[in-house]
């Protein structure tokens, strides 16, 4: 099972903490499991057991189910989580750090974003540094080496209960880092020799540094390869989206004036386009940019009770969500979650007023909807920056024309619940944030009039810190809308 933790993980912490409570030789057996390399995931699994409500035990329930046999606990021990669940645990701290501009001080004494677990231990936090080079790190538009360092000083400045060697293997790897850079002709560097020296290591190179680097003039105080930041558009872009997902209203103009016109009518409405079910019901719309592309929020789009139908089919379900890339469909660092497609009729028939209610809403042909589609999202969960059509680059296809495409002209992202901290859907483009609200539902258009991508529709899913996300997503496709949406020939209509 991967990482993000959703219902199924939440189960596994519960089935642990009953275990580990009821059976002493089960609890050694779980220890020696957990402690050979997987010290990333038991974090987490802490994590959201202390953090997450609901999946905390009474001892009433300990009591109850304290009747465990060792059959049961061989299972148990297949389904516990392996390296890649370990190193998933890890980046979603790491990413949790980068998105929300967490100090890595903080999180070693277990504090995320105020919401309290216990701290980590010295080789959790090193198994943390091992994979911040991570391709899913990288690509976050930060400092790599800048995070590296952040955490290691992080490390050395913490007041770990650990003996000598630890400690001196710790200044050796800070050592190694800095030079790899290369950063030997710094303070930084000089100020770990000298830790180095006063630990009576017997290194014969201590000596012969600290006399090179005395000599030599010019030091830096800092590595200056440590406080480049990455510039362009693509890190513009993300900047935006970690300022949008923290709230902070700084957020960059990157390309909002070629093709946008200023919003005239963002308001709130109902909406009944003369539609039967409409005028019976009408849509409660808030624009919050009014077109190219159209981004709407529509309050109460689905029932409470359609709401727990979808969650009650999809919970045991769900799976890891794969991207469309040029591998074909594939599990990507960039989306981390889990979701299904709905094909169960009854599932369907329980959903259908709420489609037909979106295919009116949109006066889009309901043969044009596709399936839909639930998502949870967990306690480090996220989908970075993409849009919902395929265009060129990202096809598998090296013949492909998006324009020939039957693409995704608009998104129906739908809540499913309210997330206690994170989870909010962004469009960094744009400076636009929605936070998840249960039944709230954020509808945008992907596609131009004349059916080609427009860029500005990108979005995310700033990642969840506490509790988890479900949303529904409905896509509509243009092909059956040509009446509907009208191709001109104005490139940016
Ligand atoms: O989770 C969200 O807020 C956005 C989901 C999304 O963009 C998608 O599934 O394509
Ligand atoms: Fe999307």
């Amino acid at each position: 099972m991967l990482f993000p933790a959703i219902n199924q993980e939440d189960d596994l912490i519960k089935q642990a903490s009953e275990i580990v409570s009821s059976l002493e030789q089960a609890a050694d057996l779980v220890t020696d499991n957990i402690n050979s390399g997987y010290l990333a995931t038991t974090l987490l699994r802490y994590f959201n057991l202390m953090m997450n409500r609901e999946s905390e035990m009474s001892m009433d329930t300990v009591q109850e189910t304290s009747a465990w046999d060792l059959s049961d606990f061989e299972s148990f021990l297949q389904a516990m989580p392996n390296e890649t669940d370990a190193v998933g645990a890890a980046l979603g701290i790491l990413r949790l750090h980068v998105m929300y501009g967490l100090s890595s001080s903080d999180i070693l004494h277990g504090d995320i974003k105020g919401h309290m677990s216990r701290s980590l231990t010295f080789d959790e936090t090193l198994y943390l540094v091992r994979h911040i080079r991570h391709r899913s790190i990288a690509t976050m538009g930060i400092n790599v080496y800048n995070l590296t360092w952040n955490w290691i000083t992080s490390v050395m400045h913490e007041e770990f209960d650990i003996d000598e060697q630890k400690r001196q293997a710790l200044l050796q790897r800070a050592l190694g880092f800095l030079k790899s850079l290369p950063c030997n002709y710094t303070e930084q560097y000089l100020k770990i020799i000298k830790s180095l020296s006063s630990m009576h290591s017997n290194l014969d190179e201590l000596s012969h540094y600290s006399y090179i680097l005395k000599q030599w003039k010019g030091l830096d105080n800092v590595c200056p390869i440590l406080s480049k930041h990455p510039k362009g558009e693509l890190y513009d872009l993300l900047k935006n989206y970690r300022k949008l997902c923290r709230s902070e209203n700084t957020y960059t103009n990157i390309n909002t004036k070629k093709h946008t016109k200023p919003s005239r009518t963002c308001g709130c409405f109902l909406l009944h386009n003369n539609d039967p079910i409409l005028l019976l019901a009408p849509v409660k719309m808030e624009i919050l940019h009014d077109s190219r592309p159209q981004i709407a929020l529509i309050h109460d789009a689905i029932s409470d009770k359609q709401i727990r139908g979808l969650k009650n089919f999809s919970r045991t379900q769900v799976q890891r969500s794969t991207v469309t890339t040029r591998a074909g469909l594939v599990p990507s660092d960039n989306k981390i979650s889990q979701q299904m497609k709905i094909r169960d009729k009854q599932v369907k028939q329980l959903l259908s007023s709420f489609q037909r209610r979106i295919a009116a809403l949109t006066q889009l042909n309901s043969y044009g909807l596709e399936p839909l589609h639930v998502a949870n999202y967990g306690v480090g969960g996220q989908y970075d920056v993409h849009v919902d059509f395929v265009f060129a680059e990202a096809s598998s296809d090296k013949d492909f024309d998006p324009d020939m495409f039957d693409q995704r002209l608009v998104s129906v992202v739908t809540y499913l619940n309210d997330v206690e901290d994170g989870g909010a859907t962004v469009f960094p483009e744009l400076g636009i944030k929605v936070n998840p609200r249960k039944g709230t539902a954020v509808m945008f258009y992907s596609l131009f009039r004349n059916g080609t991508g427009n860029f500005l529709s990108r979005h995310a899913s700033c990642p969840v810190v506490y509790g988890n996300k479900w949303i529904a997503v409905q896509w509509a496709r243009r092909s059956y809308h040509y009446t509907r949406y009208p191709c001109t020939l104005d490139r940016f209509e």
